[in-house]
C-alpha cells in the first residue's frame, strides 16, 4: 500500500519505517526542514535502535517532503502522527492535529479515488469526529465515510524499543465506522500477528488514554508502596515480585524508582484530568497518581541530605538525563526536577548521559558555570565522590563505585555492590 505520514517525529517515523518493512512505500511529511533533509539522506532525526539500519536498507522506498498534496495525491491512506502536547493548564493543544486536518482537506479537493485518513496521534475521545472530520468536510468539500475513510489507530510503542513494539504489539486498537475504511485497515495490519480490537472512533481514543493512565497508576502506587518500604527496611522490589505473580496483577511495569517522565504519561494524564473537570466529574485516582509523581524525584535529594546534609558548593555527579535509557528524549525527565533541586540548594552538577546531552542542555546551556556536560561517566565519578543515579543506563552497570556515596533512583546493581555508602529510592 502507498502510505503518506503526516508528521515524523518518534510514532510517525516509527511507525512508517514498520509499515516500510512490512512491504509497503511511505511518503513523510513534516513542517521541519531539518527533519527532511535528514530522512532523505537516510539519518534518523531521532536516536531509536534498529531505526539507521532499515532506514538504510529500505532508502529508495520513502522519501520525506513539506508538500502535503504531493503525499496525499501520491497515497491511499494517510495517518496524522503529529503531537498532541499539554497547554499551560494541562489541557490538550489540538493546534498541529487542526492544522494538519486543514491541509488534508486542501490536498484532499483534487483527489478522486477512496483515501482513507487515521489519525494515530493520541487524542481525546471525540476529537476525530468532532475536530478532525468537520477541518477535513470544510476544507476538502467532501463526506467522511463516504467520500473518503475516517479512522483512529493509537499507538502504543514505547520509546527505546518502538520498531520492536510496532512490529510485535500485544494488540492493534482500529475505531472505524464505516465498512470499506475497515477493509483497507484490516489489509494493512494483517501481517501483524496480534489481537485486532475493531471499536468504533471514541472508543479507541478511550482505549490509550485509559492504557497510559493504568500504567502511570500502577507506577506511583508501586512508589507509593516503595516509599513505605524504605521506611520499614524492606526491599520494594522483592515485594512488587511476589505481587506481580497474581495472574490478575502481571508482573511488568512494577519498578519502583524516581517515578515516571517522557513525552507521553505527563502529558496524557494532565489532559484526562483536565477532560474529567470539563464533564464535571472528579478525577480523584489520576490527581493523586500525578502528585506522587511530583514528589518522587524529590526524595532522591531527601536521601542524599541523610549522608550529605549541606549541598551548598558540593559537587554533585548525575548519572543519567533521559527520561529512560536508550532514548536521546528528555521531555518531562525525572532528571530535571532532581538537577533543579540541587541547583536551588547551591550545588554544582557534574552529568553524563550517552544520548540526551545535547537535549537536556536545552534546560541548562550555562556550561561550565553550575553545571558540567562530562564525556564518559568515568569522568563524573573521577570529580566527586557523591552520585546520583536517575537513569539506569547499562553502561552504568560497568562501573567501580567504591569509595562513593550513591543514591540511586533506579537500581544499578554494581553501585549496590560497590559503593561506600548506598541508597536505593525505594529498596
Ligand atoms: N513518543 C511516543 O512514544 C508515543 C507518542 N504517541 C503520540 O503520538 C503523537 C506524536 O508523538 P511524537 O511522535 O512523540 O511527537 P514528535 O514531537 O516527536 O513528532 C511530531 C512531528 O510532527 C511534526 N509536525 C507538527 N505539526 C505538523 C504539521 N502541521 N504538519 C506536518 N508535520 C507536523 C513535527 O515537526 C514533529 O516532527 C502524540 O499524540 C503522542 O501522544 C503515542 C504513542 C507513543
Ligand atoms: O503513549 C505513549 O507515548 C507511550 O507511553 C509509554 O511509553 P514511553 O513513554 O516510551 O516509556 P515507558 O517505557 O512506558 O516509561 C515511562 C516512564 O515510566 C518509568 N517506569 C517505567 C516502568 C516501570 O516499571 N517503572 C518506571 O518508573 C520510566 O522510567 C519512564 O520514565 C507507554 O509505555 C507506551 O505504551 C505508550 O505508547
Amino acid at each position: 500500500m502507498r502510505i503518506s505520514i503526516i508528521g515524523s517525529g518518534y510514532v510517525g517515523l516509527v511507525t512508517g519505517m514498520g509499515f516500510i518493512k512490512l512491504g509497503n512505500e511511505v511518503i513523510f511529511v513534516d513542517v521541519d526542514e531539518r527533519k527532511i533533509t535528514m530522512i532523505n539522506n537516510a539519518e534518523p532525526p531521532i536516536y531509536e535502535e534498529g531505526l539507521e539500519e532499515l532506514m538504510k536498507e529500505f532508502r529508495g522506498k520513502y522519501y520525506a517532503t513539506k508538500d502535503y498534496r504531493e503525499a496525499i495525491l501520491n497515497s491511499d491512506v494517510t495517518f496524522i502522527a503529529v503531537g498532541t502536547p499539554s497547554r499551560e493548564d494541562g489541557s490538550i493543544d489540538l493546534k498541529y492535529v487542526e492544522s494538519a486536518a486543514k491541509a488534508i482537506g486542501e490536498a484532499l479537493k483534487e483527489k478522486d479515488p477512496y483515501h482513507v485518513i487515521v489519525v494515530k496521534s493520541t487524542v481525546l475521545p471525540g476529537t476525530t469526529e468532532g475536530v478532525v472530520k468537520p477541518l477535513i468536510e470544510e476544507h476538502s468539500g467532501k463526506k467522511a465515510f463516504g467520500d473518503f475513510g475516517l479512522a483512529m489507530n493509537p499507538e502504543f510503542l514505547r520509546e527505546g524499543v518502538a520498531l520492536n513494539d510496532f512490529l510485535n504489539p500485544d494488540r492493534v486498537v482500529i475505531g472505524v465506522q464505516d465498512e470499506r475504511t475497515k477493509e483497507v485497515l484490516e489489509k494493512l495490519y494483517e501481517p501483524i500477528n496480534a489481537p485486532k480490537v475493531f471499536t468504533d472512533i471514541k472508543t479507541a481514543e478511550m482505549i490509550k488514554y485509559a492504557s497510559n493512565a493504568f500504567l502511570a497508576t500502577k507506577i506511583s502506587f508501586a512508589n507509593e508502596i516503595g516509599n513505605i518500604c524504605k521506611k520499614l527496611g524492606i526491599d520494594s522490589w522483592k515485594v512488587f515480585e511476589g505481587v506481580g505473580l497474581d495472574h490478575r496483577i502481571s508482573p511488568h511495569f512494577f519498578k519502583t524508582g524516581i517515578g515516571w517522565g517522557g513525552s507521553c504519561f505527563p502529558k496524557d494524564t494532565r489532559a484526562l484530568i483536565r477532560k474529567t473537570e470539563e464533564l464535571g466529574e472528579e478525577p480523584l485516582i489520576l490527581k493523586a497518581v500525578v502528585e506522587v509523581n511530583e514528589k518522587q524525584p524529590l526524595k532522591l535529594i531527601e536521601l542524599l541530605k541523610k549522608h550529605v546534609p549541606e549541598l551548598k558548593g558540593k559537587t554533585v555527579g548525575v548519572l543519567g538525563l533521559a527520561f529512560k535509557p536508550d532514548t536521546d528524549d528528555v521531555r518531562e525527565t525525572r532528571a530535571y526536577p532532581v538537577i533543579k533541586k540541587l541547583l536551588e540548594d547551591g550545588a554544582r552538577v557534574i552529568t553524563y548521559d550517552p544520548q540526551a546531552m545535547e537535549n537536556f542542555k536545552g534546560f541548562y546551556p550555562d556550561v561550565g558555570e553550575k553545571i558540567t556536560y562530562a564525556n564518559s561517566p568515568r569522568e563524573v565519578l573521577e570529580a566527586t565522590d557523591v552520585i546520583l543515579i536517575v537513569t539506569e543506563w547499562k553502561e552504568f552497570e560497568e562501573l567501580d563505585y567504591s569509595g562513593k556515596i550513591v543514591v540511586d533512583g533506579r537500581r544499578v546493581k554494581a553501585a549496590e555492590k560497590t559503593a561506600r555508602i548506598y541508597e536505593g529510592v525505594c529498596w
